[in-house]
């Protein structure tokens, strides 16, 4: 018989019940069993749903609070001693490390204050995770026995679960040393922290589990020799001390180039994502040793379409005709836990729309009906149900726009290029801007107040008119322009008040996007997202941005930026469709975005800011020509969008991760880039820009933090940088946008930066 089985499944509750009992807690309002009940009932109600839905292999520890890489630093008892010192409870500890603690006493004295633990993305996911911290002061031990736990309650309801951990050598890899220990390499401690896996397996082998999965993601990565040979003394040691079967799961890509570590390791089966890397089938196959079984990952745990089961179930047939039934397990490509909970929450979506999606629960049944297949059930009314929605989806108009089609196709060099090269456009610009040196913006947006919030809210809810809706939007924007002329910036912004979301915005206005109700994925603790889905070819009706911009530019004799979201963060911050390549949806997303720039120009916008915030998490994980291929067409992709414009206008552009290499930016040809530095202070990282010929500005404080930046924090910073970059293509600016911050830090901060330019301006006036 072929088995099913389900990675992991997503935590948060259908109606993010996990979300609002955190957040109360967090704020006094709920109490530790209100926490735990919560997350007894979600697992449960998991647990249940995954047994009646038939699945054989049913994961246990793919709950957690907060992130399941933390929970595993709080289980090993990797907790920097700035955490530990205060004795808090074990769930106040872990939300410590997660989120940073400042607890008062009855007087104000600060008692606890501590910063949260790095935060980064989990592989080429939006889900983060909470960075493992060692020092050579780690103690490494047993704390508590979570995945026991876990197992046991599941028990205790009759239904037998896999419990999964992450892997040692991907828990040591991913994580990093702490500040007071730079020189530490995590993966030295590998025979150090074996031994408490072990015990954690012989745990869960007493408790009654026969099999484990283990996490090894980063299998999928370039790894050396080193970190190969990790893996193979790790499982090494596993066979020899624990009797329990371990299947090794990746996922996110191919294994291939690190088969050598996989060929003859001693575990009970492997698990592969053959939806992200199908091509690997036969090189993983060759692999697989008598005895060890093959989970096939064919149901996608990163996007929301459905299944084409006749194709999922032709993969899996190809392993069972090599291994035979018995050694093959169907399954979700890797955990469900980016991938929302259930499609029957969603209200709104047209039918012919709904039926291409499968979120959490639909996709387990997908896992389930495939295995049927395999097995002789009788689940020919269902294949055929799915045969015809693939088939409707296909064929359908909101998939296949021909003149959208046509329009990509016609996409050439000379379309894709500004008419001049920047030398000549930086001399035009100059005359046309006479801008001072050191010229001073922001990124976007301004503080998105309470007060914004409540009017968008009455708007959509119909209680606001249209008019007085955009009575207020322009309320918004002269609040936020006068600001800017007063404190004297260079060039403004007219602060983005009418923007939920900076993708959202654009995709509530473009044809062949969708959106759903309640289609929460988590992002990172209790925050969750709910990325617009591409469904179809892409185009703009309409101009989507110009009306705000052009009042902004109307009330000021400054120059004010018309702001827009790039066509790749407008990619990788929503579900992209899997019936197209991505590079064609970043190219009708750039021509969409072209036809909004040209209309911006058309209507007296000079400068216009395409942002690229997504631009490096959407890089392969692996080096080698897919990164090259990546970044040719996301560079075309922005160009096709930006380079209609004359060369007087001026095109901006914006990344929030600055580990860029500048030949990637370089690519972009923007006139000018802006990139997060606040908190970089490598002289190496700068001196790398410092040939990049197009102007930079550089992020120069941190708007992820209430803090106020002081006028000689600024110098500092300035000076730092004028050490290795020349003062004439330097730009002044916070690194990103101020919507989550309050206008109290903001009207300082941002005033203290001009004034600090301004000084500037005056010591370097013979480089203007
Ligand atoms: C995450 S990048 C954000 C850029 C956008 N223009 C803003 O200022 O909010
Ligand atoms: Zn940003």
């Amino acid at each position: 018989m072929v088995k099913s089985a389900v990675l992991g499944f997503p935590r948060i509750g259908p109606n993010r019940e996990l979300k609002k009992v955190t957040e109360a807690y967090w704020k006094g309002n709920a109490t530790h069993d209100d926490l735990i009940a919560t997350s007894k009932e979600i697992k449960k109600n998991n647990w249940l749903l995954q047994q009646q839905q038939g699945i054989d292999i049913i994961p246990s520890n793919d709950f957690s609070f907060y992130d399941q890489v933390l929970d595993l630093s709080y289980l090993f008892n990797v907790i920097p001693k700035r955490y530990s010192e205060y004795d808090l409870a074990p769930i106040d500890t872990v939300f410590a490390m997660g989120r940073g603690l400042q607890q008062n006493d009855d007087q104000g004295n600060k008692v606890v204050d501590v910063t949260a633990l790095e935060m980064v993305k989990w592989f080429d996911s939006n889900y983060h995770y909470v960075r493992p911290t060692f020092s050579k002061n780690t103690n490494l031990k047993l704390n508590g026995s979570k995945p026991v736990d876990d197992y046991l309650e599941a028990k205790a309801l009759g239904i037998q679960t896999r419990p999964v951990l992450l892997g040692p050598v991907s828990f040591l890899y991913l994580g990093k040393a702490d500040k007071d220990s730079l020189d530490l390499d995590p993966l030295s401690l590998l025979s150090e922290i074996l031994p408490l896996y072990n015990e954690i397996f012989n745990q869960l082998y007493k408790a009654g589990a026969t099999e484990i999965q283990v996490d090894e993601p980063i299998l999928v990565l370039d790894l050396t020799e080193k970190e190969r040979n990790a893996i193979v003394e790790a499982y090494n040691y596993f066979h020899k001390n624990s009797q329990v079967n371990i299947t090794l799961a990746t996922y996110f890509g191919t294994v291939v180039p690190n088969l050598s570590a996989l060929k003859d390791l001693p575990v009970a089966g492997f698990h592969f994502d053959f939806v992200r890397a199908p091509d690997q089938l036969d090189d993983v196959l060759s692999i697989i040793s008598d005895k060890q079984t093959l989970s096939v990952g064919v149901v996608d745990g990163r996007n929301i379409w459905k299944n084409d089961l006749a194709k999922s179930t032709a993969i899996v047939e190809k392993a069972v005709s090599k291994l035979g039934s018995d050694r093959v397990i169907v399954a979700t490509s890797s955990s469900l836990l980016h991938t929302p909970v259930d499609l029957a929450n969603e209200t709104k979506l047209s039918d012919e729309v709904r039926d291409f999606f499968s979120f959490a629960t639909q996709k387990v049944n997908e896992v389930s009906l495939i295995a049927n297949k395999l097995n002789g059930k009788n689940v020919t009314k269902e294949f055929e149900a799915n045969a015809a929605s693939i088939k409707a989806r296909k064929s359908s108009s909101i998939t296949n726009d021909a003149k959208v089609q046509e329009r990509v196709k016609s996409i050439n060099e000379k379309l894709a290029q500004r008419t001049s090269p920047f030398v000549e456009r930086e001399k035009i610009q100059k005359d046309v801007f006479k801008l001072p040196l050191f010229p001073t913006t922001t990124i976007g947006s301004f503080p998105q107040t309470k007060d914004i919030r409540i009017n968008r809210n009455k708007f959509v809810k119909g209680t606001l008119s249209s008019e007085e809706y955009e009575k207020f939007i322009q309320s918004e924007i002269e609040k936020v322009i006068r600001f800017q002329e007063e404190i004297d910036l260079d060039v403004l912004v007219h602060g983005e008040p009418e923007r939920n979301d900076m993708v959202q915005y654009f995709g509530e206005q473009l044809k062949g996007y969708a959106f759903t109700t309640n289609g929460w994925v988590q992002s990172y603790g209790s925050r969750y997202v709910r990325p617009p889905i591409i469904v179809g070819d892409l185009s703009r009706p309409k101009a989507m941005s110009v009306k705000e911009s052009v009042y902004a530019q109307s009330i000021t004799k400054k120059h004010v930026k018309g702001m827009l979201t790039g066509p790749i963060t407008c990619l990788r911050w929503s579900f992209p469709r899997d019936d197209v390549d991505q590079q064609t949806q970043a190219l009708q997303l750039g021509l969409a975005l072209r036809d909004e720039v040209l209309d911006l120009e058309a209507a007296g916008i000079k400068i216009i800011q395409v942002d690229e915030p997504a631009l490096r998490e959407g890089l392969p994980l692996r080096a080698g020509p897919e990164r090259s291929a990546y970044m040719d067409w996301a560079a075309l992709a922005f160009r096709v969008a930006t380079a209609g414009v004359q060369d007087k206008t001026q095109i901006h552009s914006h990344f929030c991760y600055s580990d860029l290499d500048p030949n990637h930016i370089k690519a972009l040809d923007a006139d000018v880039v802006s990139i997060e530095f606040s908190k970089k202070d490598d002289p190496n990282y700068i001196a790398e820009f410092k040939d990049y010929p197009n102007h930079i500005g550089l992020g120069l404080y941190d708007i992820h933090s209430p803090r106020v930046a002081s006028k000689d924090e600024f110098t500092t910073k300035v000076e730092t940088i004028l050490d290795t970059y020349p003062a004439k293509r330097f730009w002044v600016n916070p690194d990103c946008g101020l919507k989550t911050r309050d206008w109290y830090e903001t009207k300082l901060s941002l005033a203290n930066m001009v004034e600090a330019a301004k000084a500037f301006r005056t010591k370097y006036a013979d480089q203007a």
